[in-house]
């Protein structure tokens, strides 16, 4: 082992020492310092500033008691969760997870992330994530709101327009950003737009922030199979998920002339073969937030619910797949997974949600020689439409659909000719999890180098 490789082996393991239990954490940090050894042989100032230290360990972790009363009168209780994980490039910035899974180590894992996703953007972003452990899902509007209220009794000392600014993820949509703004404007006695992303456009939100994160994880996709003339007329795509990102993801695709046919929920998966109908399946996720069994039953034709099995299954029907997305959830694509898509001729594979595929489904992907895009690179156009967002609340000016669409486009195929080129110059072409691990490392720890020990 290498000097340089013995010293990142050493914040390995500081890192479990410090967070012991955390594995969707240490998965996430070992993944990113595994990338590093050939920059820290370039660059030992790196060492010498301990900036793989600082980098790991977040500037502030708040954790809360959140306490609501349901419809029934009874007194509920949850936690809440904010990271300050990084914000040497700007205010910290990402989303809110509502879901029974959230623990601090799941809340870190994403902070950590999204240092070096929103550096990746080139935007002036730090990194940070929060959440809580309530369960949006069966709850009515009051109650939802009345737990949205409460969150917020807390967070709005932490959190501002130049200070940290939170947005959406795993339930929490429009509505509860919504109800997280109220509070926020009646605590604080001003409209600070700023203070939020993933607003309504109709009060401050931008325009393509709602389609962003799955039309930004598309086009990454279509410029990666560009470089083998490859793209995506034709194609025949399977999603995971059919929340936001999954959905617009959809919708992306069918532009192109993809065909999507199978998407998922945490109840099973829908095997359309005639291609997912956007519009149905949109109201019954966006407006009637019901069941993919509700899809199925109203569809009609060929499309099947199966209640066994798995989403990526599905590579190996009818004449396999070209692409898979990802866009559920973390770990939800694993080795045999990996081993479906690749027999089923799946030529890219990138992930719209956060770390979706296991280290061991990446390392098979990559060995096959699958076009892999790591969710910090490929989801990235989200948190940039929020920067944009941030940008126009900032100004006092609302952007068209169409501006700020270009302005995600541009991001994106940014973001991927950087992890591109960076895998590149490293000697590793075409493994984008070490292009977008070194160029988002680098813009963060350059900054921490600049502002000194802090
Ligand atoms: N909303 C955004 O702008 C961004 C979201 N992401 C990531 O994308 C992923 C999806 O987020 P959203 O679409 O915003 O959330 P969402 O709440 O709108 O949808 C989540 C979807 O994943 C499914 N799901 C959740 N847990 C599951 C499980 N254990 N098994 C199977 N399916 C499951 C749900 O049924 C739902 O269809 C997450 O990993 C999130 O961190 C990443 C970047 C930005
Ligand atoms: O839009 C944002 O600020 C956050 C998006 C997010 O949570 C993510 O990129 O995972």
């Amino acid at each position: 082992m290498t000097a340089a490789a013995q010293s990142i082996s050493a914040v390995y393991d500081t890192v479990l020492r410090r967070n012991p239990g955390e594995l969707e954490f240490h998965q996430a940090a070992k993944e990113v310092l595994d990338s590093l050894t050939p920059v820290v042989e370039r660059h030992p100032e790196y060492l010498d500033a301990a900036i793989l230290e600082r980098i790991c360990e977040p500037e502030r972790q708040i954790i809360f008691r959140v306490p609501w009363v349901d419809d029934s009168g009874r007194v509920q209780l949850n936690r809440g969760f904010r990271v300050q994980y990084n914000s040497a490039l700007g205010p910290y910035k990402g989303g809110l997870r509502f879901h029974p899974s959230v623990r601090l180590g799941t809340i870190k894992f994403l902070g950590f992330e999204q240092i070096f996703k929103n550096a990746l953007t080139g935007l002036p972003i730090g990194g940070g994530k929060g959440g809580s452990d309530f369960d949006p899902k069966g709850k009515s509007d009051a109650e939802v709101m009345r737990f949205c209220q409460s969150f917020m009794m807390e967070l709005h000392r932490h959190i501002g327009a130049e200070t940290d600014v939170p947005a959406g993820d795993i339930g929490v949509g429009g509505r509860e950003i919504g109800y997280l703004f109220g509070q926020y404007k009646r605590l604080h006695n001003r409209y600070e737009s700023g203070v939020l992303t993933g607003k309504s456009p109709a009060w401050g939100g931008s325009l393509a922030r709602t389609e962003a994160t799955g039309y930004g994880t598309v086009i990454f996709a279509r410029e990666m199979l560009a470089t083998r003339n490859e793209s995506f007329d034709r194609a025949r795509v399977i999603v995971s998920g059919s929340g936001n990102v999954a959905i617009y993801a959809i919708e992306k695709v069918q532009q192109l002339g993809g065909n999507v046919v199978a998407v998922s929920d945490s109840s099973g998966y829908v095997y359309d073969p005639d291609g997912i109908d956007l519009d149905l399946l949109k109201q019954v996720k966006e407006v009637e937030r019901g069941r993919i069994s509700d899809y199925v039953s109203r569809r009609g034709g060929r499309a099947e619910l199966r209640t066994n099995g798995r989403v990526w299954d599905v590579a190996t029907e009818d004449g396999g797949i070209q692409v898979a997305l990802p866009c559920a959830t973390q770990n939800e694509l694993d080795e045999n997974d990996a081993a479906a898509l690749i027999a089923g001729g799946c030529l890219a594979v990138a992930e719209g949600a956060n770390m979706p595929c296991t280290p061991a489904a990446v390392t098979a992907l990559q060995a096959a020689g699958v076009l892999f895009a790591p969710g910090k690179a490929a989801n990235a156009g989200g948190v940039a439409t929020s920067a944009l967002e941030m940008q126009q609340n900032a100004s006092r000016d609302t952007w068209t659909f169409d501006y700020t669409a270009d302005r995600l486009e541009q991001i994106m195929i940014n973001v991927h000719n950087q992890c591109k080129e960076t895998a590149e110059v490293y000697g590793a072409a075409g493994n984008y999890v070490l292009g977008a691990n070194i160029a988002g490392f680098v813009r963060v720890a350059d900054a921490m180098l600049a502002l000194g020990v802090i």
